[in-house]
């Protein structure tokens, strides 16, 4: 760590030291929520209900500075090999920046062939949408997405964060090796007008290609040709080959597009198939719109930044190890598990760049469910646990039913009533009138106690208009941007994932043993496992 940053993290740490104690809601005076939000024409991103006041936000900003966000961002959107365990540039930006200018890695513009693949990607997806393409029992119902990570997670969050645009065929996605998965999206298809697509960055991933070789096999007991009714999204465009697919509808990507910021390119093919090309481009729109708005933005102007920041002072600086995510807005339920990859797989890092052990904890754990179920399930830890959680709400102003905008109205009012009973809480006072009606005395005290909220709980809220696929692009590329920010000053590589590959080796190693293999050079717990399992079954 250079001693300029070193010294902003301290001031940083200094400055927490002084103004931990003090409650939020105090800091409510003058224009404090226009001055603690950023804001677009269409997003608002609210960080006020948070224990930061002016010199934690100038702090912050002097961190990034420190570490060199400004020219860490150049390099990233200038193709420079940022991701420098592997080698390769950082450009899944470059997927959505269709009207923009030349990109360039090596020298060599890749905006041709990015676009010459879009479309690829719209002639096909229009085909099978007007029935153009069809399966060998006439046209597409159906289409099964093959893929894992960030092959599955995009275009599974975004086709149903899009329902209300889906006007193709069925979608459906297997991910999951379990059998179960598979199987229950098979039975409800019909293999003769059934698309499989094969979306595999590498296309050597066990669980894709295991369940790929299960729905070629299904689709071959019924149709001829099984091969034509399917279709592959990767960078590996020979294994594609190997696989029997024809190079007409293989739809590839270079490397320097990152598994989990995929789902811009190729990867999004049934996402494309679902809402057809037009709303796909507006969603690739919103993410550029996004690049646009990150790269010249100024300090607390900028939404990204804003929001890195106030994860670093939760995270690092106020040491909470979690944050939830909590869309009030339905069709985002996979949201929480979208960001789980692009947050914990690019920051959960415990070495800098350069190698040496990281000197600051790795991101945080990242989990959450939509609003207002998880409030009839996790909230009451949320607001009386003893561990303070910051909380990240989205919430529209209109859903896209405008018959029924009376409960859309009350998701709104439940959404706010969150962030303002998480940082008002409710004083023992306030609890013991609660109760005073029905107890006395002692009773009455332990009553009340029972019914305080701490409070003082931060939590941001991101505010827009509708989810509409533009809506959709800017906020994907908008927690993109903020992962990187925040990868930029723990100082790792947010674009590597070398903690996924132990656990693939030991399970190579493992199916042997499974099968029948002896079990005894394993250790004792795991040896022990088998044994159980093989006495019953497996
Ligand atoms: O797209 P694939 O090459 O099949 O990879 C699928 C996923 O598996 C890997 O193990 C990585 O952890 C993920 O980053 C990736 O998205």
């Amino acid at each position: 760590m250079t001693p300029e940053l070193q010294k902003a993290w301290d001031a940083l740490r200094a400055h927490h030291k002084d103004v931990a104690d003090r409650r939020i809601k105090t800091l409510f005076h003058g224009d404090r929520a226009a001055a603690f939000s950023a804001q677009t024409e269409d997003l608002k991103l609210d960080y006020a209900k948070t224990n930061l006041d002016a010199e934690g936000v100038q702090l912050l900003l002097d961190l990034a500075r420190a570490a060199d966000l400004e020219g860490r961002r150049a390099a990233m959107f200038s193709g420079a090999p940022i991701n420098e365990t592997e080698g390769r540039a950082v450009l899944h930006t470059a997927l959505r920046n269709i009207d923009g200018g030349p990109v360039t890695v090596d020298g060599q513009d890749v905006m041709g062939e990015v676009r010459d693949t879009l479309a690829r990607m719209e002639a096909f997806a229009k085909s099978v949408r007007d029935g153009s393409f069809t399966g060998q029992g006439g046209r597409i119902t159906d289409v099964i997405n093959i893929g894992i990570g960030g092959s599955d997670l995009g275009p599974a969050m975004g086709t149903l964060a899009l329902a209300p645009y889906h006007d193709g065929p069925r979608c459906h996605f297997v991910s999951n090796v379990d059998p179960a998965d598979i199987a229950q999206v098979l039975e409800v298809c019909n293999p003769e007008t059934t698309l499989v697509i094969v979306a595999s960055k590498t296309f050597t991933t066990i669980e894709t290609m295991t369940n790929a070789r299960t729905a070629k096999a299904w689709m071959s007991e019924r149709v001829s040709d099984p091969a034509a009714q399917f279709a592959a999204l990767s960078t590996a465009e020979d294994k594609t080959a190997a696989f029997g697919i024809d190079p007409a509808r293989v739809f590839g990507f270079a490397d320097w597009v990152g598994g989990r910021y995929s789902m811009w390119g190729p990867i999004g093919l049934s996402l494309m198939i679902a809402v057809g090309p037009r709303a796909f481009r507006a969603f690739l729109d919103g993410g550029a719109q996004m690049d646009r708005h990150f790269q010249a933005a100024e300090g607390t102007d900028n939404l990204p930044l804003m929001l890195a920041l106030v994860g670093i002072w939760h995270n690092q600086i106020c040491g909470y190890a979690t944050r939830a995510v909590l869309p009030y807005d339905n069709n985002l339920s996979r949201l929480p598990a979208y960001l789980q990859q692009l947050e914990m797989e690019s920051n959960g890092k415990g070495v800098s760049m350069d190698g040496a052990d990281l000197e600051v904890h790795s991101g945080p754990v990242v989990w959450g469910e939509p609003g207002t179920n998880g409030q009839h399930a996790f909230y009451q830890l949320i607001h009386q646990g003893t561990r303070v959680i910051p909380c990240e709400f989205l919430v529209a102003a209109r859903g896209h039913r405008d018959e029924l905008h009376h409960q859309h109205q009350l998701l709104v009012a439940n959404c706010l009533a969150q962030s303002e009973a998480l940082m008002t809480g409710r004083d023992l006072d306030a609890a013991r009138a609660k109760v005073a009606d029905r107890f006395e005395g002692d009773e009455l005290e332990r009553q009340a106690k029972h019914r305080v909220f701490p409070g003082n709980r931060p939590s941001v809220t991101l505010a827009y208009p509708q989810l509409t696929p533009f809506r959709l692009g800017q906020i994907i590329a908008l927690y993109e941007h903020r992962v990187f920010v925040e990868g930029v000053i723990l100082g790792i590589n947010s674009f590597d994932q070398w903690g996924v590959e132990l656990g693939k080796e030991l399970a190579t190693a493992l199916q042997p043993i499974v099968e029948g293999a002896d079990a005894s050079g394993k250790d004792g717990s795991t040896a022990g496992l088998v044994g159980f399992l093989r006495d019953r079954g497996l």
